[in-house]
């Protein structure tokens, strides 16, 4: 599968270990099974696909960061309280350096990686926890959904969003690399939904998963997150989602930060 960062790598950083930062911030855990545990983020820059809906656009769409090497990254981590890290983005594991990161805090620390689901990490990678969120057709962007500061950043040079449709849509899910996550690490599927339409795809994939993969992915390790980058877009999708859960079994999580803070950024 092609993996591209879109992110350049200037030529001063070419040599050495560094990885493109967008934040770095404590928070609490919003989302999935350690909803709640006061933890330490660390969001690189770059995706491999692009979400109409993602919560973070400066790493996707546009993204933007500083560099930084993974020895700073660590001090930073090892300066700040909580035990559990959190590693996302963008798509973490696009980053070479982002298994680095991990191997290097995997002795004294809980790591969660939130990921699309695309990657397979290099075997023997730490994570103690694999937060995959496999990206559903309703996440495909079209010219009619993409976000909104992606329409107002269109120029002439900017890649019309027809093109992400197409790589998106080729790239979203690998049912191998989600039966060998699930397989390799304690796991969380969590699917974005939207509503009741994505359900006989959310079915239909934990169905290919179970019959890709050597080991028992139970209901209770399928989460169903409501979708909604604000507090009012939330208000919109999470009862609808919350009933879902019910009806098929699955278990609902809540995205507590939104409640919270809304999209303030370092949240
Ligand atoms: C920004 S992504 C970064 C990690 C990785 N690229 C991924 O998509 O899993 C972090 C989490 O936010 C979720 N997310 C992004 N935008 C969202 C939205 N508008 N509503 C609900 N969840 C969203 C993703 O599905 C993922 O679980
Ligand atoms: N508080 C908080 N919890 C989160 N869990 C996963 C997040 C992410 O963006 O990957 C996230 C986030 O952005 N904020
Ligand atoms: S895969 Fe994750 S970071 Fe990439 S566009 Fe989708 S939600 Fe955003
Ligand atoms: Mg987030």
């Amino acid at each position: 599968m092609p993996v591209t960062s879109e992110v350049d790598r200037p030529e001063s950083e070419a040599g050495g270990s560094s990885l493109p930062i967008n934040e770095l911030f404590a928070s609490l855990q919003g989302e999935g099974r350690l909803v709640g545990v006061p933890s330490t983020f660390v969001r690189t820059s770059g995706c491999n696909l692009r979400c109409w809906f993602c919560d973070s656009y400066h790493t996707s769409w546009e993204p933007t960061h500083a560099w930084m090497a993974v020895d700073e990254i660590v001090e930073e981590v090892r300066t700040r309280d909580p035990n559990h890290v959190v590693l996302t983005g963008g798509e973490p594991t696009i980053h070479g350096e982002s298994f680095e990161l991990l191997r290097r805090l995997g002795d004294d620390h809980h790591l969660t990686v939130e990921t699309n689901g695309t990657v397979v990490p290099p075997e023997g990678t730490p994570i103690d926890l694999v937060s995959v969120s496999p990206k559903l057709a309703s996440s495909t962007p079209t010219p009619e959904r993409i976000p909104e500061a992606a329409v107002d950043a269109r120029g002439d040079d900017a890649e019309p969003a027809s093109d992400w449709a197409d790589r998106h849509e080729a790239n979203r899910i690998d049912i191998d690399a989600l039966a060998t996550l699930v397989e390799r690490y304690e796991s969380q599927l969590k699917f974005v939904a939207t509503g009741r339409d994505d359900m006989a795809e959310i079915t239909e994939l934990v169905d290919r998963v179970r019959d890709a993969a050597s080991v028992d992915l139970p209901n209770d390790e399928v989460l169903l997150m409501p979708e909604g980058r604000t507090r009012e877009q939330l208000a919109g999708t999470r009862e609808t989602v919350a009933e879902l859960a019910v009806e098929y079994g699955f278990r609902y999580t809540p995205r507590i930060h939104v409640d919270i803070w809304n999209d303030a950024p370092e949240t």
